[in-house]
């Protein structure tokens, strides 16, 4: 094994493997901490987990189980993948877990990038930006788990890390002498990026670095350190079937992606926390309601809602309570569906698609080809039988996602 990653939610594992994929390497992925025999022959291996929202304590439990499994497996170099957000709270996670791996790995120093810049991300100055906004002006400031309200990452970053957050700006990204700011340092680095050509110089200047962290851009460099050449995915055979749509994402692009979905005719049937909670919908429901779905474009099931409704729900049953209630809802729904022979789940949200993957029984993934920048088409296998899973990052896909995903494999 060349790399050997963590990440911090299964639609953050996805999007890395894509890249990796793309970039190269033969991609495992794995759902959970593994088992070292799991890992056959891949080139990467990335691990995703169901961390990000985690409590601190649990999160680097399972990152350092994670990152020890890789490394007893041989992984040459790690890599910790988290939002191109910065999803986080001021206790962690990206801050604790990072100080954890370097710790286990006995290195004194890393660097930080959350930069996707085909999904609109960029860093400047340490500064996060979402498309022309920064961070905590654009829709992530109202983020049903992880509100984010401050721009500057070297001070978010500062508040989660015990050890010093610095910033290496744009102007020594693009200079002479990278790799050697990239080796000397202790502590954490932020590093600027807005561009794929800063993602590939950055990847490049970060060939000695035992550990690497980012969002999934950063790592488009590094299999080309390992002398691999960038191609195809490879081909993958899907299952004929029945296909659903999931979603428990309330971002932004998955709003505008539902309201377009249904606007196409698509069947759907809204749940929401309380209902839930209140047994005013139940599972049975929604299992009937997709069962008996006319055929054409797959049904929909969402709990997406305006911030407002999040937050009045979140009042109600409290803020993780109210997120818990809907993640096992979708999961226990999928594990029902694929009892009726639905073999194609399109799911909307990282924190959602970790429940379902969850709920459907899937240990590994096979990545296959890219719907939308960060998110590809899946192939699983289960005691069922094949899968083909279309998982989401909440504000990743353009407006049409669902019905293009659809189509992509029909
Ligand atoms: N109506 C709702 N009220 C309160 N919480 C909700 C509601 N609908 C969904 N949720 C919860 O909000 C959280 C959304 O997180 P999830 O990671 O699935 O989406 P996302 O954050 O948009 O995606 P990503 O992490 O990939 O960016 C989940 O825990 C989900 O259960
Ligand atoms: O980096 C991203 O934005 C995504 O891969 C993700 O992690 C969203 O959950």
């Amino acid at each position: 094994m060349k790399l050997g990653a963590i990440a911090d939610d299964l639609t953050g594992a996805t999007d890395l493997s894509l890249i990796l994929s793309r970039a190269g390497f033969s991609v495992l992925q794995v759902v959970g901490v593994p088992d070292a025999a799991d890992f056959g022959s891949a080139d990467a291996v990335v691990v995703s987990l169901k961390s990000r929202t985690a409590s601190v304590e649990d999160a680097v439990n399972q990152s350092v189980a994670a990152a020890s499994a890789l490394r007893a497996a041989g992984a040459q170099q790690l890599y910790f993948k988290y939002c191109s957000t910065f999803d986080s709270t001021d206790q962690g996670n990206i801050g604790p877990v990072t100080d954890a791996l370097l710790d286990l790995l006995g290195v004194s120093g890393t660097i930080a990038c959350p930069a996707f810049p085909a999904n609109g991300r960029t860093v400047y100055q340490g500064h996060l930006f979402v498309g022309d906004r920064l961070l905590s002006e654009s829709s992530m400031r109202d983020h049903p788990l992880t509100p984010m309200r401050d721009p500057d990452l070297v001070r978010v970053l500062g508040r989660q890390s015990n050890r010093p957050v610095s910033l290496i700006p744009i102007a020594n990204v693009r200079a002479d002498g990278l790799s050697d700011r990239f080796n000397e340092f202790d502590g954490i680095a932020i590093v600027d990026a807005v561009d794929d050509g800063d993602l590939l110089r950055i990847g490049k200047a970060a060939a000695n670095l035992k550990l690497v962290t980012g969002g999934s851009g950063a790592a488009m460099g590094l299999p080309a350190n390992f002398g691999a050449v960038a191609g195809n995915t490879p081909s993958l055979t899907w299952p004929s079937g029945k296909a659903v749509v999931l979603v428990g994402s309330c971002s932004k692009a998955t709003l505008g992606q539902v309201d377009h979905y249904k606007a196409l005719g698509a069947p759907a049937l809204a749940i929401d926390p309380s209902s839930i909670s209140s047994g005013a919908v139940t599972i049975e429901d929604a299992e009937a309601f997709v069962v008996q779905s006319p055929v054409g474009l797959p049904p929909l099931i969402y709990s997406s809602a305006t911030p407002e409704s999040v937050a009045a729900q979140q009042r109600q049953l409290g803020q993780m309570a109210a997120g818990e209630i809907v993640e096992r809802f979708h999961a226990a729904l999928a594990g029902r569906l694929l009892a009726h022979g639905f073999n194609r789940f399109i799911v909307a949200g990282g924190e959602t698609s970790g429940a379902v993957v969850g709920g459907l029984g899937v240990n590994a993934l096979q990545i296959g080809p890219e719907i939308d920048p960060g998110v590809p088409w899946t192939r699983a296998v289960t005691s069922q039988g094949p899968l083909a899973l279309a998982l989401k990052s909440g504000n990743f896909g353009t407006v049409d996602f669902f019905s293009k995903a659809w189509k992509l494999l029909v």
